[in-house]
């Protein structure tokens, strides 16, 4: 069975009277992506503080690899990478000999310079200064500095964050292969569920400071959401039940929305709408969005 990596059990963080974070318990297995999502200030990176032990939290127990982080932090740290908010390097001095600089200060191997450069694909640019870099490629680098002693468990705060999209591509592919071809965890935090759907099997919802969903993406995001434009909403809505359930609602004079799990059942429905004479104007299926998610988690209540 996968070992657990981080458990956290009803942490809670206060900033002088505003309540951030109320009993957050989270489980992270060996090999996982675990996306931590939440809109911005919903407490994402106070709880990646509290996992590096940047911040105390007032309630709750935190164990990495088994141990409680209050007793064991520096022993627990040399084996956690991390990168929270903006990635601080030296400007002048290449992205080789800012990773050397790190190297030598954590006594690593020399090998291993090369190796993280080859993983974050900048190789080619090993030697040119730091300033000079792009966003996507600090980003890298930042990334680089965090693999360089070859954590166990690596913690990367919205590294897509002010990325293109070929930049969040190159990020999600380098990030997908680090558990299988490095043993190493990830918990990376975004604010874009279409972004974890890609790349993380696990994923932890958090909003304002409450985790409310922690489990498989798929079964978050699996259904899709479909809209079907009529002019006999009562009568659509009759035959849909066969194939959607219950979960249909009529928005308007001329739209009913539902949920499927399974785009094969599309011409079937339409089939059936046709056969009840109901007139087809449209009907397209919308992937998921993490306000849709909050609104199907919440019941509603967005905040
Ligand atoms: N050191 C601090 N002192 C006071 N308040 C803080 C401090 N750090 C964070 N907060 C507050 O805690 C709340 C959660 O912030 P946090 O940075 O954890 O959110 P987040 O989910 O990471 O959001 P973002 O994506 O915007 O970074 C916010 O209301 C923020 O203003």
């Amino acid at each position: 069975m996968a070992q657990t990596i981080v458990k956290t059990e009803k942490l809670a963080k206060s900033f002088g009277s505003q309540s951030v974070l109320q009993d957050i318990s989270m489980m992270l297995k060996e090999g996982d992506i675990y996306g931590f999502l939440g809109t911005n200030g919903a407490g994402k990176s106070t709880t990646m503080k509290l996992l590096l032990g940047l911040l105390k939290p007032d309630y709750g127990q935190i164990e990495i690899f088994g141990q409680p982080l209050a007793n064991n932090r520096a022993q627990l740290l040399k084996n956690i990478g991390s990168l929270i908010e903006e990635p601080s390097f030296y400007p002048n001095l290449s992205g080789f000999e800012n990773l050397n600089l790190i190297r030598n200060l954590l006594k690593l191997p020399a090998k291993n310079v090369a190796e993280v450069l080859r993983i974050v694909d900048l190789m080619p640019a090993k030697d040119k200064l730091v300033k000079n870099y792009s966003i996507g490629m600090k980003q890298r680098l930042g990334i680089a500095l965090a693999l360089v002693k070859f954590p166990k468990l690596l913690i990367l705060d919205e590294p897509t964050n002010g990325l293109d999209p070929e930049g969040m591509h190159q990020m999600r592919e380098l990030i997908k292969r680090l558990p299988a071809e490095y043993g190493i965890t990830v918990l990376i935090s975004s604010h874009l569920l279409s972004e974890m759907s890609q790349m993380a099997q696990t994923v932890g919802i958090i909003q304002s400071g409450h985790l409310i969903y922690q489990g498989s993406i798929d079964t978050l995001t699996g259904a899709h959401k479909y809209f079907l434009k009529t002019d006999n909403v009562t009568t659509a809505k009759k035959v849909i039940t066969t194939y959607a359930g219950t979960n249909i609602a009529i928005d308007d004079d001329h739209t009913v929305t539902f949920n499927l799990k399974n785009s094969n059942e599309t011409p079937k429905i339409i089939k059936a709408l046709v056969q009840n004479d109901v007139n087809v104007y449209t009907l397209y299926g919308k992937k998921k969005s993490l306000e849709d998610v909050f609104l199907e988690l919440t019941g509603g209540e967005t905040k």
